[in-house]
């Protein structure tokens, strides 16, 4: 990695979404440490090995019906039948009696030697016996030891961010805890003498910062834990005290604004100070070209742009890449979609397109919404995510399939 240099060795374009993305990557030097933490807790989580079943899924053959487990082959249609014991779910059965049926419940092991449960709305009561219309065959109404899921299968492989649903299948399966990578720790940052938090009176010239609460609510998706830093003003002193402040027990510094090449943009400038190094400067992206990544002490740092989409189409781009490349996790792929626009343009640079999903038939759609502009924050309410232009690629006819990158 160098110290800064305006042009990164690219054309003052800017690198490539591609090769800026292996840059930021290969900033993460290793994975996260593993933690164990209690299955309540882990949703949101990255696995870090993956998990065979220690137990078969059901543990037991047993009952899916309250009825009568019978064994098909003793039993004739019609025929009166005694009822002879009767099992609770929870409750551990003998053998069925030859001949016999077995009042059971849903749930219930099955006795032994029994095969088949009749439903109880399939059988006619006649005082302690019963009369079955018709015999059903082996299996019937029977859920089988193991026939969800057997002792020693792969369940999740590592990487899989838990969810509710890995949560039911940990649970079933008797875990406790479960091994997972450490959360991310990420600073988020934004600067500029302009912004003001939400609540605070505004001054002649003042907006409210929109970036940081913005991003913090789109991190916690991926299970970060978060600090958030004052907004900070732009000078190189305050800058330089606040990503020191930052970066100490981060993994990840991430600013927003002060990146760009005016005179009130001390962001790249404070980290050269403070010992930093760039590794990314300038990406041919549309929006978010300037944006920054390099490291600073032993965490990784991202200068994201001030407007709030070139500042979104960064963290969708390298933050949640690298968030997963730290913690092991199998990274978001992009969809395919059929463009619902077409679409000319000056071919050079990757391009984040507002757009939102809809069905059509049984194809997806991208369709854009705008109007275009990065400052702009209205449109983001009617997407679904970003459809993403390759930086070579001039014109988009209706129909064709485009890569869609969903927000959530
Ligand atoms: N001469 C040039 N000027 C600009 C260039 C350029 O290449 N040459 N690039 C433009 C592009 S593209 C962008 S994006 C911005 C990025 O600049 P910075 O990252 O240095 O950001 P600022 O100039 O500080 O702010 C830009 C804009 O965003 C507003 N902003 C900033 N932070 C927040 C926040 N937390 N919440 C809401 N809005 C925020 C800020 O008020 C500005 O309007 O530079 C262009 N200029
Ligand atoms: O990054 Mo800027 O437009 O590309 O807003």
């Amino acid at each position: 990695m160098n110290a800064i240099n305006p042009n990164f060795g690219c054309a003052t374009g800017g690198l490539s979404v591609e090769h800026a993305l292996k840059r930021v990557l290969a900033l993460v030097a290793r994975r996260l440490p593993v933690e164990e933490v209690p299955i309540d807790a882990c949703a949101g989580r990255v696995i870090a090995a993956g998990f065979r079943a220690v137990c078969d899924l059901p543990r037991f053959d047993q009952s899916a019906m309250d009825g009568y487990a019978i064994r098909s082959a003793d039993m004739a249609a019609a025929s009166e039948t005694a009822v002879i014991g009767r099992t609770v779910a929870g409750a551990m059965p003998g053998w069925l009696v030859y001949q016999t049926a077995h009042r059971i419940f849903t749930g219930a092991p099955l006795p032994l030697g029994a095969d088949a449960v009749i439903a109880q709305e399939n059988v006619e009561r006649i005082g302690a016996a019963l009369r079955l219309a018709a015999v059903p065959l082996p299996g019937t109404n029977v859920r089988r030891r193991g026939e969800d899921v057997e002792a020693g299968r792969r369940l999740i492989p590592a990487g899989t961010r838990l969810d509710w649903r890995h949560v039911g299948m940990l649970a079933a399966q008797g875990a406790r805890s479960v091994a997972v990578r450490r959360r991310p720790r990420v600073t988020l940052l934004s600067s500029g003498r302009e912004l003001r938090e939400p609540g605070q009176t505004l001054s002649p010239g003042q907006i409210y910062d929109c970036n940081l609460p913005m991003l913090a609510a789109l991190l916690a998706n991926d299970a970060v834990e978060l600090r958030t830093m004052p907004i900070v003003d732009d000078t190189a002193e305050t800058m330089q005290a606040a990503l020191l402040d930052g970066a100490a027990n981060a993994d990840l510094v991430l600013t927003t604004a002060g990146i760009s090449v005016g005179d009130e943009d001390h962001v790249r400038q404070a980290l050269q100070e403070l010992g930093g190094a760039l590794a990314v400067f300038k990406v041919a992206m549309k929006p978010g070209k300037p944006l920054a990544a390099g490291r600073l002490g032993q965490a990784i740092f991202l200068g994201l742009p001030g407007n709030p989409l070139a500042a979104l189409a960064g963290a969708i781009t390298f933050v949640r890449p690298l968030l997963a490349k730290m913690s092991g996790a199998t990274p978001q792929q992009p969809l395919v979609a059929h463009a619902a626009f077409s679409l000319d343009r000056k071919a050079g640079r990757s391009e984040f397109l507002l757009a939102r999903l809809r069905q059509r038939g049984a194809s997806l759609w991208a369709e854009r919404v705008g109007p275009d502009g990065s400052g702009r924050l209205r449109p983001l309410l009617d997407a679904d995510g970003f459809c993403c232009l390759p930086e070579d690629q001039a014109t988009v006819r209706e129909a064709e399939p485009i890569r869609f990158i969903p927000f959530l």
